[in-house]
């Protein structure tokens, strides 16, 4: 059984160094034919994750023809989901793992939601939980949640993508996986800023717990389970991202409490999807502060000290 993925950044690569140690060919899709051709002549991605070696079976290519597994993981940034599947209607009918953690901003969609529009035809899956591509790449244990509503396809998913690193639960909650590890980018620029404007360890506990609340409040409210919140896409990737220099959302939020320039050709999911929170958020009456003040924040209207003044100062409430 062989695998497909688009998108050869940090995560696409990773897995597909995964997927084929554990004895799958895998085909990774660049869009770039010069990014392909050195990757497929010198076994590494120089650019999105140096040092990783990929396994003979990994066979890298632009060409999208290549593409003719059933099965097709997409780990393109979420604001790029809708582009990417737009551009390639031969992959309408197949079984699209998203990769990717984020609600789009124009539409206030998760990648399910946004697989279902544009492809009604795919089987749509989410693969999401707390895993650093270079962790994964580098072969050290790491657990994900799988989601899809059609279990007998969950199953057969889960099979093809389980390695011996990769331990990988089924959930049959899309829903809940992707709000989880979308909102949990929010909080993680949230704990970077407090951390890099040296408010302290304590500062950042509350804003993870109090972040995990509003993740929980914001998903039940669509549909999600609490159990999914609280398992590895939801409270697992929250506490991963929030608290690791290795997250580009955490790092993003650290530079910009500490009045730092951030390199902007990095993907940073969260700042979009806390924008497009917000956005639905306000639709939908939902408290989400953490949130409001992440956009705050990413607007310049409010510096650290006083966006956490602000919800200090809330109205004495109830835990
Ligand atoms: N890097 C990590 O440790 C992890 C990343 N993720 C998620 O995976 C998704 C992708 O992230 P990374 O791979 O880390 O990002 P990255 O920045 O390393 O790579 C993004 C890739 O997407 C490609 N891409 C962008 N727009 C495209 C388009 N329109 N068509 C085709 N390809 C396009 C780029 O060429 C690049 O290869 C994100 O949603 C991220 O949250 C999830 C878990 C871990
Ligand atoms: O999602 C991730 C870890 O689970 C990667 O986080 P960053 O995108 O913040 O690097």
């Amino acid at each position: 059984m062989s695998i497909s993925i688009l998108g050869s950044g940090a995560f696409g690569t990773s897995l597909a160094i995964s997927i084929a140690n554990a004895g799958r060919d895998v085909t990774l899709w660049s869009r770039d034919n010069d990014a392909a051709e050195e990757m497929q002549r010198t076994r590494e991605n120089a650019q999105r994750l140096p040092g990783a070696t990929l396994p003979y079976n990994v066979t890298v290519t632009s060409e999208l023809s290549a593409i003719t597994d059933d099965t097709v993981l997409l780990a393109v940034p979420m604001q790029q989901l809708r582009s990417v599947l737009v551009a390639n209607p031969s992959l309408h009918n197949r079984t699209l793992v998203a990769c990717c953690k984020g609600i789009e901003l124009t539409s206030g969609k998760g990648p399910i939601e946004l697989i279902q529009e544009v492809a009604p035809a795919a089987t749509a899956a989410i693969l999401t939980g707390p895993s650093f591509a270079a962790d994964i790449a580098k072969g050290l244990p790491t657990a994900l949640t799988l989601a899809c509503a059609d279990a007998d396809r969950l199953r057969d998913l889960q099979n093809q993508l389980m390695a011996p690193n990769l331990r990988i639960y089924r959930s049959s909650d899309p829903v809940g996986a992707e709000l989880g590890g979308a909102l949990k980018n929010v909080m993680a620029i949230a704990c970077g800023a407090a951390m890099g404007a040296g408010l302290g360890e304590s500062a950042r506990a509350s804003l993870i717990t109090r972040g995990f609340a509003e993740m929980n409040r914001m998903a039940l409210a669509l549909g999600a389970r609490s159990d999914t919140l609280a398992g590895l896409s939801g409270f697992g990737d929250l506490i991963l991202t929030c608290t690791s220099t290795q997250s580009r959302n955490y790092s993003f939020g650290f530079a910009l409490g500490g009045g730092q320039d951030f390199d902007p050709s990095v993907t940073v999911e969260g700042a979009a999807t806390a924008r497009a929170t917000l956005n639905r958020a306000d639709a939908m009456k939902i408290d989400m502060p953490i949130t409001r003040m992440v956009v705050a924040l990413l607007d310049r209207k409010l510096d650290v000290r006083e966006a956490m003044a602000q919800l200090l100062a809330r109205p004495p409430k109830e835990e």
